[in-house]
C-alpha cells in the first residue's frame, strides 16, 4: 500500500470511529455518514480498487427508455450547463434512480482522466458500489451535495470533485441525479448551484409536458417572474382539485409536505375559481393577474393555461369566448409550428386566445426563428383566412418610400408617382391581416401617422382628400428591444403600447425541445417526392450546434445536404465542409472528430500546420496558447477538434 493510500484509508477509518460516538459533532455530517454506511453496511475497503460496474447496451437502453421524459428536457439542460461550465474541465453527467450513468458531457480535458476514474455512460455508481461519491450520496441523501476529492470513500476516486443534485417528480420521488464532476482542486460552491439551476429547469419542464392535459397555474409574488426559473405551477383537474405542484410552488406557499395542498380545490388555496381566472387571463391576453392566498392573504400574480388538446379530439375546451361561441381547438396552422416545444405551445394557446378579438400581437425573436411564418398562420387560423395578408418589411424599404408604400396615394401626388395612384399596404391589408416586420426601424416621422391610423381605424391616402375606414388584424415583429428603442427617442411609447397586445416570443431554434420533431418536418419539407431520413447521431450533432441563423439556417443546411447526399439516410458524413465553424463547443460527440487529412482542403492543412506549431512552442499549453491567439479555451479546442489536432497526452492546462 503507498503512503497516500495508507493514510486515506487511516483516515477514514478514524473518522468513521469518531463519527460514531455520541457527542462527536461529526454526526449529521453526509460525509460522515456515507463513510459510517460504507465501511459498516456495505463493508467496502476505502482502497478498494475494483473498476466500476458497466451495465450492457441493450440494459443501457431499456434504462434510458424508462426514463426518456426526463432525458429529453435533461440532455438540453446538460447541454446548457456544459457551455456555462465548458472550459473549467468538467463533465456533466445523469444517472437513473440506481445509480446507472445514463448521460456523460465531458469537456474534453476531463474525458481523459475521466475514462480511467470509469466515469462513463453505462457506469454504476451507486454509493453501495462506488462508496462516497457525488451522484451516488445524493442519491441516499436525497439533496444536493458536494463531495470533495478525499471526501471520496475509494481511494481510486479521490482526486475528482462532484456537485450533484437530485431531480424530483411532484411527489417529492428522487427520478434521477443530476452531477458535475472534474478535477478542480477548489470544491465548487457556485458549481452545485448551476447544477442546482438546471434541476429546477428540468423538473418545470417535465412537470408543465407531465401535466398538458390539465389546468396549469403558473404564479409568482412578482408578475415579471412569471414564466421564469422561480415561477410555482400548479396543476388542476377540471373541477379544481389540486392534482399537483411544483417544488417552487410549495415552496412560495411556505407548505411542508405536497399532501398539505394535493385533493384541495383551488378555491381553499386561491381567492378565485378556475372559471373566474381564466376569464381574467383571457381577458388580459394572458398577462398574469392578481390573486390571494385565502389563507394568509399574500399576494401573487397567475396566468392559468387550460389544457393542451387531445390529438383526434374535434372539440375539448369549454371555456366561452365574449361572443359565446366556444374557442376552436381544432388542429390549425399555428398548431403545425410546434413538434411539443412548450414555449411554443404556451405562444400558440396564446395566440389562438386572442385570434378573434382587437388584440394587436407582437412577435419577438432573432432572426430567421419564424415570426413571419407564425404571423401567417397566425392569419390562416383565424375567421380572416379568406382575407389579404399583407407583409411589409419597415427595414428594408427606403424611408423616402415608406409613407406612400403604407398608407397609398392618389393619381398625381407627387413627381413621378403612378398616374393610376396606388393603394397603400395598410388598404390593401382591409378585411385581412397587417404584418409589419422590423417595426423598430420604422422612421419616427411615420410612427405617428401609423398611431394615428390605428387610433382612428381610417386612412387617408397621399393626396386623397377623404380618409377610408379600415378593418385590419395587426401583427408586428421585431429583433430589437422596443423598449431600449424607446429610452433612446428611437421609438414612440405611445405607439408601443397601441402595438402591444400580446407579446409572443418566438425561442431560438438550440432553445427549442421539440427541436427533432422541427428538424424532421424540414427535412420532408425540403426531401419533395424522396424519401430521406436522418440518423440519431447527426441528430445528437445538431443538439450541440449553435444555429446563429435558426430555422432558416436549419432548412438551408438540410437542402443542402439533401443535394449533396451519398444515400437516404444523412448522417454526419454528409455535413458540408465548414459546419463546425460555428461557436458552439460539440461536447463528448464522436462524431464530431476533425476530417482526415484527404478530407482538408490545402488551407486547412496551412491551418492544421500552423495551429501545431503554435502549440509546439507554448509546450502544447492550452491556456497559454489560447490566451497568445486572443480565443477562448473552448474555441481553440473546437479548431483542434476540426483540424483533427490531438495529442492529448502533450496537453496542459
Ligand atoms: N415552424 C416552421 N416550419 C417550417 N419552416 C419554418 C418554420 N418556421 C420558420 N420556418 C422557415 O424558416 C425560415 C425563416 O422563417 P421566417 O422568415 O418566418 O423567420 P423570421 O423570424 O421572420 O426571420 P427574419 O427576422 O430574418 O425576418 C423560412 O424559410 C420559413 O419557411
Amino acid at each position: 500500500m503507498t503512503v497516500l493510500a495508507a493514510s486515506h484509508v487511516k483516515h477514514v477509518r478514524s473518522v468513521v470511529q469518531r463519527g460514531m460516538q455520541p457527542g462527536s459533532g461529526l454526526a449529521g455530517d453526509p460525509i460522515v455518514n456515507s463513510w459510517i454506511r460504507c465501511l459498516n453496511e456495505y463493508s467496502l475497503d476505502p482502497d478498494n480498487c475494483d473498476e466500476p460496474v458497466i451495465i450492457g447496451h441493450v440494459e443501457l437502453q431499456e434504462r434510458q427508455a424508462r426514463l426518456a421524459d426526463v432525458q429529453e428536457v435533461a440532455k438540453i439542460e446538460m447541454a446548457n450547463l456544459y457551455q456555462q461550465l465548458a472550459g473549467s474541465g468538467y463533465a456533466i453527467m445523469l444517472m437513473d434512480c440506481d445509480g446507472v450513468l445514463l448521460n456523460y458531457f465531458g469537456d474534453p480535458s476531463f474525458t481523459h482522466a475521466a475514462s480511467k476514474t470509469g466515469l462513463m455512460q453505462g457506469a454504476v455508481w451507486s454509493e453501495r458500489l462506488q462508496g462516497t461519491n457525488g451522484m451516488g450520496t445524493c442519491l441516499v441523501e436525497k439533496k444536493p451535495i458536494i463531495v470533495h476529492q478525499n471526501e471520496h470513500y475509494l481511494l481510486r476516486n479521490i482526486g475528482i470533485s462532484c456537485a450533484a443534485a437530485p431531480i424530483c417528480n411532484h411527489r417529492g420521488d428522487v427520478l434521477a441525479v443530476l452531477d458535475a464532476s472534474g478535477e478542480s482542486r477548489l470544491a465548487q460552491q457556485h458549481t452545485l448551484a448551476l447544477v442546482n439551476m438546471s434541476v429546477q429547469m428540468i423538473e418545470n419542464r417535465v412537470f408543465l409536458q407531465q401535466f398538458h392535459r390539465e389546468y396549469i397555474v403558473r404564479f409568482h409574488n412578482r408578475p415579471e417572474f412569471v414564466g421564469t426559473l422561480s415561477e410555482g405551477a400548479i396543476a388542476f383537474d377540471s373541477a379544481g382539485t389540486i392534482l399537483a405542484a411544483t417544488r417552487c410552488a410549495q415552496f412560495q406557499l411556505g407548505v411542508r409536505s405536497p399532501a398539505e395542498i394535493y385533493g384541495r380545490n383551488i378555491t381553499e388555496l386561491f381567492n378565485v375559481s378556475l372559471p373566474g381566472l381564466l376569464d381574467s387571463s383571457l381577458k388580459k391576453a394572458f398577462h398574469p393577474t392578481p390573486i390571494f392566498e385565502v389563507r394568509s392573504g399574500a399576494r401573487y400574480f397567475a396566468v392559468i393555461y387550460p389544457p393542451e388538446p387531445t390529438p383526434g379530439a374535434s372539440r375539448l375546451l369549454t371555456v366561452k369566448h365574449d361572443s359565446g361561441k366556444p374557442a376552436s381547438t381544432q388542429r390549425s396552422a399555428l398548431d403545425e409550428l410546434h413538434f411539443g416545444d412548450l414555449t411554443m405551445l404556451n405562444n400558440v394557446q396564446a395566440t389562438k386566445r386572442v385570434l378573434e378579438r382587437d388584440v394587436a400581437i407582437i412577435l419577438c425573436g432573432e432572426t430567421g426563428t419564424g415570426k413571419e411564418m407564425y404571423a401567417k398562420a397566425t392569419h390562416l387560423s383565424g375567421s380572416r383566412s379568406q382575407q389579404p395578408f399583407v407583409a411589409i418589411n419597415c427595414a428594408s424599404i427606403p424611408e423616402s418610400l415608406i409613407e406612400s408604400e403604407l398608407f397609398g396615394y392618389k393619381s398625381g401626388a407627387f413627381t413621378g408617382a403612378s398616374k393610376d395612384g396606388q393603394r397603400g399596404k395598410i388598404f390593401q391589408a382591409n378585411g385581412g391581416t397587417l404584418f409589419l416586420d422590423e417595426i423598430g426601424d420604422m422612421p419616427m416621422s411615420l410612427q405617428a401617422r401609423l398611431l394615428r391610423v390605428l387610433e382612428e381605424r381610417e386612412v387617408t391616402p397621399l393626396g386623397a382628400d377623404k380618409p377610408v375606414k379600415l378593418d385590419i388584424r395587426l401583427i408586428s415583429a421585431t429583433h430589437c428591444d422596443l423598449q431600449e428603442k424607446i429610452a433612446q427617442n428611437l421609438f414612440r411609447e405611445d405607439l408601443y403600447y397601441r402595438l402591444l397586445g400580446l407579446t409572443v416570443t418566438l425561442p431560438a431554434l438550440r432553445e427549442r425541445t421539440d427541436r427533432h420533431g422541427l428538424i424532421k418536418h424540414l427535412l420532408l419539407k425540403e426531401a419533395g417526392d424522396e424519401v430521406v431520413e436522418i440518423d440519431d447521431a447527426l441528430l445528437a450533432v445538431f443538439d450541440h450546434h449553435r444555429w446563429p441563423g435558426n430555422i432558416r439556417q436549419m432548412r438551408h443546411l438540410l437542402r443542402t445536404m439533401i443535394a449533396l447526399r451519398e444515400g437516404d439516410l444523412l448522417t454526419a458524413c454528409d455535413l458540408p465542409n465548414g459546419f463546425y465553424t460555428g461557436p458552439l463547443p460539440t461536447a463528448g460527440c464522436g462524431d464530431c472528430a476533425g476530417a482526415s487529412e484527404e478530407a482538408r482542403n490545402p488551407l486547412e492543412n496551412a491551418e492544421r500546420d500552423a495551429l501545431i506549431q503554435e502549440l509546439e512552442q507554448h509546450n502544447w499549453n492550452i491556456t497559454t496558447l489560447a490566451k497568445q491567439l486572443k480565443m477562448s479555451r473552448n474555441t481553440l479546442y473546437r479548431k483542434m477538434r476540426r483540424l483533427d489536432v490531438k495529442d492529448l497526452d502533450k496537453i496542459s492546462l
